[in-house]
């Protein structure tokens, strides 16, 4: 008969339980073989559902491949995963020829790379039901196993709110850096001050926040119309001390691309939310320069001293106030 063992696993025997160690390590080794090519990773996260955090994500990664950057979009989504639907991508991912090789992502064009958990469920209509530890490991397996090659920025999607999945990227992205998208209405901002903390708990730097669905153009009239309000996801970015990259109206258009698989920034109309979401784009070229490796927690959150007194949290190691 086996015995327990003494360690956190869980395992009935300490063999498997040393197995399971040594298993571990070999994963990340491999996640670090297949990030270690990626300068900037992007964790897009919103605090409530339905923001518009998928639809920054594409438009993000579609903005910097327009400009010539290399990018990757992963959408670990495992609930609602929109990303291939919102790209118009049908295709499967294959396994590599060589079983020890990574997998290829999928291509949608030479500058954009896709992958999506949705890739893992039999059919795309089942709803998932994994409890944490299996999404946990469902994600760290997902980085270990892609082949990204070179990339200048990794964007990935998650899931609303603040559970297994951002903190499983969190913790297997090393250097990874959050976006926080809101809407400007106050239940929705509620939300994102906790995303904020969030961050701050588990020590991702946030490159800033997105305010979505700020204001409605008439189509008519061309007259501005704040439906949900205005100006909340600013003032929070201010009240944490964390940048703003901008301010994107409602825009009916949005909706079609999204719905057709075209991304609205693939258009060359030239609208107030193209303009938007172009602002977003400059915004995150400027505070993670393609060219660069990623500055630090301080420098890109910067909070009085760099402690994060005063503005959510208060790091004691920084901290001499
Ligand atoms: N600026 C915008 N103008 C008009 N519609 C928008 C805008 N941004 C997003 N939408 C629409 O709002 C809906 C929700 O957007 P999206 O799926 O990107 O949100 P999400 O935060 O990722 O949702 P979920 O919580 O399900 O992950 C979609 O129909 C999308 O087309």
């Amino acid at each position: 008969m086996g015995h327990s063992c003494g360690g956190s696993c869980g395992s009935d025997t300490q063999s498997s339980c040393h197995g399971a160690d040594a298993q571990l390590a070999q994963q990340d080794i491999a996640i670090t073989r297949s990030l270690g090519k990626i300068k900037h990773k992007i964790l897009v996260m919103s605090g409530k559902g339905g923001v518009g955090k998928s639809t920054v994500a594409v438009n993000l990664a579609m903005g910097l491949a327009n400009r010539g950057h290399r990018v990757g979009l992963m959408d670990v989504d495992l609930h609602g995963p929109d990303i291939c639907r919102m790209l118009n991508l049908t295709g499967s991912l294959q396994p590599p020829e060589n079983p020890n090789d990574l997998v290829p992502p999928l291509v949608y064009s030479d500058k954009l790379k896709v992958v999506s958990l949705e890739y893992m469920m039999k059919d795309r209509d089942d709803a998932i039901i994994w409890r944490g530890p299996l999404k946990i490991q469902a994600i760290r397996q997902f980085v270990a196993d892609m082949d990204w090659g070179e990339l200048d920025y990794l964007i990935v999607d998650a899931p609303p709110g603040t559970g297994d999945e951002p903190l499983s990227v969190a913790q297997t992205i090393p250097g990874v850096h959050a976006l926080v998208v809101t809407t400007p209405q106050a239940v929705a901002l509620a939300d994102v001050r906790k995303s904020i903390n969030f961050c701050r708990t588990v020590e991702m730097p946030v490159v800033g926040v997105v305010e979505n669905m700020s204001g409605f153009i008439c189509p008519h009239c061309g007259e501005s119309v704040d439906i949900f309000s205005t100006g909340g996801g600013e003032k929070t970015a201010r009240d944490f001390d964390l940048p703003f990259l901008g301010r994107v109206p409602m825009d009916p258009r949005v909706v079609v691309a999204g719905d057709t698989g075209k991304p609205y920034l693939s258009s060359d109309e030239e609208t107030p939310a193209t303009k938007a979401f172009a602002a977003v784009v400059d915004a995150v070229e400027q505070r993670l320069p393609p060219g660069k490796s990623a500055p630090t927690l301080d420098t890109i959150s910067p909070a009085s001293g760099g402690c994060g007194c005063g503005s959510g949290g208060c790091n004691p190691d920084k901290c001499d106030c």
